[in-house]
C-alpha cells in the first residue's frame, strides 16, 4: 500500500515538475538567451544532466525519510509492541491454537470440528482492555538543535542538547524503550496519565534513574505503575523511586515531592470541574485531565535491572488518597468490594475475569448444585466447604461465598490476608426479600477464612480442609501448580471422612500458563487417573499477546 502511495506521490510530483519545466523553457525562450560555451556559469549538457540527477536523489531521500519515519511511528505505536502482534485476530496466537489442539485431542473430537463444542474460547473487547500497566522511565537525548538557520554555519548558535522523558515499555529481551503512547489496549485513563506524567517530568525536570547509563543521576524515577478502579475509573498511581546512596542526599528525593504535589494539584483540578457538572474535557482542551485515586510510591534502591519493578525489600508509602466518595457500584445479589493495594496481584483485564468468575458460578450451579438439590434425600443448598490455593486477595473465592458454606483462602503473598479479610467484612447481599444490600451475617463471615502460606505448606499442614472441600480451586502463577500440591490431590484421600455429603470432590483450575497445565493435566488426569476432565473453556484476557487463560473443570474419579 505505500508503494501505489509512493507511486502516486511521484507521478503527482512529475507532473507538477514537468509542467513547471516547460513554463520555464517558454520564459527563457522569449526572455534570456541561453548561456553559450565560455560564459561565466555555463554547464555542458552532461553537467547539467548530473545536477539533475542530485537534485532529484537529494529529493528522493527527502521523501523516503519523511514516509519512514511515519511508517516507524506506525510500527512502534503497534507491531513492535509483541502485546499487540495478535491483535486482528487473537484466535491465532500460537498458544491458542496449541491449547484447541490440546483439547479436541483430549475429546477425541474429529478435525475440523468447531472447537465451541470442546473448548470454546470467549474473546473479550481488543481495545482499552487493560487496566494495569507497569511501565518504564527513561530520559532520551534530543540530538543537538541547530539555530541560526541561515546558510552561513558561522552564524549558528550550538544548543544544550535537551533530554525528554519517556515512558513505555521495554522491548523483549532489551532494555530498549518503546513509548506507547495511546496504546489501543490501555484503558485511556491509563493513557491520559501517562502523558500528563511525561509532561509534567519534562515541565519539573524530575531526574530519571537509569542504571545502563551511567551520565544520569544515581537516584531518581525508574518506573510507574498505573491500575484504574473500575467502578470510578479514577487512577492508582505508584512512582517507583531509586533513593541516592548517600543519606545526605535524601533532600534530593525533593523533585519526587514536587511531582506529586503537581499531580494532586491536577487531579482536584478535574475533580472541582467535574462537581460544577461541567463537561472538563470541553471544558478546556489545554486542561491535563487526571481523576487519582490514589499516589503510591515504592522505594527501590537496587543496583540492578530484574523482571519485577517492585523489590521484595523496597519501602511503601501512600503519598495520597481522594476523599470523596463517588463509587457508584450498581446493586449485585453479592456486592464483593475487592481492595487492590499496589503490592498484590491484580488482572490486568478484570472485566475478562469477571466473565470467568461467572461462568464458574454457572458450572457450580449446574453440575453441583441443581443436580443435588433435585436429589429428595439432599436437604443442602449450598455447596459445604471450599479451599482455594494461590487466591490473591480472594478475587474468585469471594464471589462464590453465597455457594458455600464455608470457604478457606490462602496465598504465600503476605499483603493479601489484610485485602482479603476488608473485603469480606464489607461484603453485601439482598438475599433478605427486602431488596437492599446488607451485611452477611456473622456466622456466614466466619466461616470466611484465609490463611497467609505457599500453597505446598497449605496442603500439608491444613489437610483436613484438602480433604473435606467439596470443591478446590486453584490459580497457579505462569509456572503452575507446585508439585506438593500435584502430589497431595493425586493422593488416596477418598475416606469417609471427605466432604460431609460424601460427593464428588471438583477441581477448578484457572491457568495463565498454557505449557504448565499441560503438564499438570497429565499428572492429574493421565499418570494419577485420580481426575477426570468435565468442561474446559478459554478466554483471551489480552487480545493481541500470544496468551490463553484456561479454566478446566475437573470431579475426582470415584
Ligand atoms: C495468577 S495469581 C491469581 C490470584 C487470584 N486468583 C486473582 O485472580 O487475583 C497467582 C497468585 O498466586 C500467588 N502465589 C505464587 N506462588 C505461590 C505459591 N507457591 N503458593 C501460594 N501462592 C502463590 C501469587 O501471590 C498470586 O496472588
Amino acid at each position: 500500500m505505500s508503494e501505489v502511495n509512493n507511486n502516486n506521490k511521484n507521478n503527482y510530483a512529475n507532473t507538477d515538475a514537468s509542467s513547471k519545466k516547460s513554463k520555464q523553457n517558454k520564459k527563457r525562450k522569449n526572455k534570456s538567451p541561453q548561456l553559450q560555451p565560455g560564459d561565466p556559469n555555463y554547464k555542458t549538457p552532461t553537467q547539467l544532466r548530473n545536477a539533475r540527477k542530485r537534485r532529484k536523489t537529494k529529493t528522493t531521500k527527502a521523501t523516503t525519510t519523511s514516509s519512514s519515519t511515519n511508517f516507524n511511528n506506525v510500527i512502534s505505536n503497534n507491531n513492535n509492541d509483541p502485546s499487540l502482534k495478535y491483535l486482528s485476530n487473537p484466535k491465532i496466537a500460537p498458544t491458542v491454537r496449541n491449547a484447541i489442539r490440546f483439547f479436541r485431542d483430549k475429546s477425541c473430537a474429529p478435525m475440523g470440528e468447531n472447537h465451541d463444542t470442546y473448548f470454546p474460547v470467549t474473546v473479550g473487547p481488543k481495545i482499552g482492555w487493560r487496566h494495569i500497566a507497569r511501565l518504564a522511565i527513561q530520559r532520551r537525548k534530543k540530538k543537538t538543535i541547530q539555530q541560526g538557520g541561515g546558510s552561513d554555519s558561522s552564524t549558528n548558535t550550538k544548543k544544550k542538547p535537551k533530554s525528554k522523558t519517556r515512558i513505555g515499555l521495554f522491548v523483549p529481551g532489551s532494555h530498549e524503550l518503546l513509548p506507547v503512547p495511546d496504546c489501543p489496549v490501555h484503558h485511556r485513563r491509563i493513557n491520559e496519565l501517562i502523558k500528563v506524567l511525561e509532561e509534567e517530568c519534562n515541565d519539573l525536570n524530575v531526574p530519571i534513574f537509569d542504571n545502563d547509563d551511567d551520565t544520569t543521576d544515581d537516584f531518581g524515577l525508574r518506573y510507574v505503575a498505573v491500575a484504574v478502579e473500575r467502578s470510578t475509573q479514577k487512577q492508582q498511581l505508584v512512582l517507583v523511586w531509586k533513593e541516592p546512596d548517600e543519606i545526605e542526599d535524601k533532600n534530593k528525593n525533593k523533585p519526587l515531592n514536587t511531582l506529586i504535589k503537581r499531580l494532586v494539584k491536577l487531579s482536584n483540578a478535574t475533580a472541582k470541574a467535574t462537581d460544577r457538572n461541567s463537561s472538563p474535557s470541553t471544558e478546556n482542551h489545554n486542561q491535563k485531565l487526571i481523576r487519582l485515586h490514589s499516589i503510591w510510591v515504592h522505594y527501590n534502591n537496587s543496583w540492578k535491572h530484574s523482571n519485577s519493578i517492585f523489590d521484595r525489600t523496597g519501602r511503601w508509602e501512600t503519598k495520597f488518597v481522594h476523599d470523596d466518595d463517588d463509587n457508584d457500584i450498581d446493586a449485585d445479589p453479592l456486592r464483593v468490594p475487592l481492595y487492590f493495594p499496589p503490592q498484590v496481584f491484580r488482572q490486568a483485564n478484570l472485566d475478562g475475569f469477571s466473565k470467568i468468575i461467572v461462568n464458574i458460578r454457572e458450572w457450580l450451579n449446574e453440575q453441583l448444585l441443581l443436580p443435588s438439590s433435585r436429589k429428595p434425600t439432599t436437604t443442602t443448598t449450598t455447596l459445604g466447604h471450599c479451599l482455594e490455593l494461590y487466591g490473591g486477595v480472594g478475587t474468585i473465592g469471594l464471589n462464590l461465598i453465597d455457594l458455600f458454606d464455608s470457604i478457606e483462602s490462602s496465598d504465600e503473598n503476605p499483603f493479601n490476608e489484610k485485602c482479603f479479610h476488608a473485603a469480606a467484612n464489607e461484603i453485601t447481599t439482598i438475599d433478605d426479600g427486602s431488596g437492599r444490600q446488607q451485611p452477611i451475617i456473622k456466622s456466614k463471615r466466619d466461616s470466611i477464612t484465609y490463611i497467609t502460606k505457599s500453597a505446598s505448606d497449605v496442603v500439608v499442614d491444613n489437610y483436613s480442609s484438602l480433604q473435606k472441600a467439596r470443591v478446590v480451586i486453584v490459580d497457579p502463577p505462569r509456572k503452575g501448580l507446585d508439585p506438593p500440591v500435584i502430589d497431595a490431590l493425586c493422593r488416596d484421600y477418598e475416606t469417609s471422612d471427605n466432604n460431609e455429603h460424601h460427593q464428588q470432590q471438583a477441581l477448578i483450575y484457572v491457568s495463565c500458563g498454557f505449557d504448565a497445565f499441560r503438564r499438570d493435566y497429565e499428572a492429574l488426569v493421565e499418570k494419577s487417573g485420580k481426575w477426570t476432565l468435565d468442561r474446559a473453556e478459554g478466554h483471551i484476557l489480552f487480545p493481541g499477546s500470544d496468551a490463553i487463560e484456561t479454566v478446566a473443570y475437573f470431579t475426582r474419579t470415584k
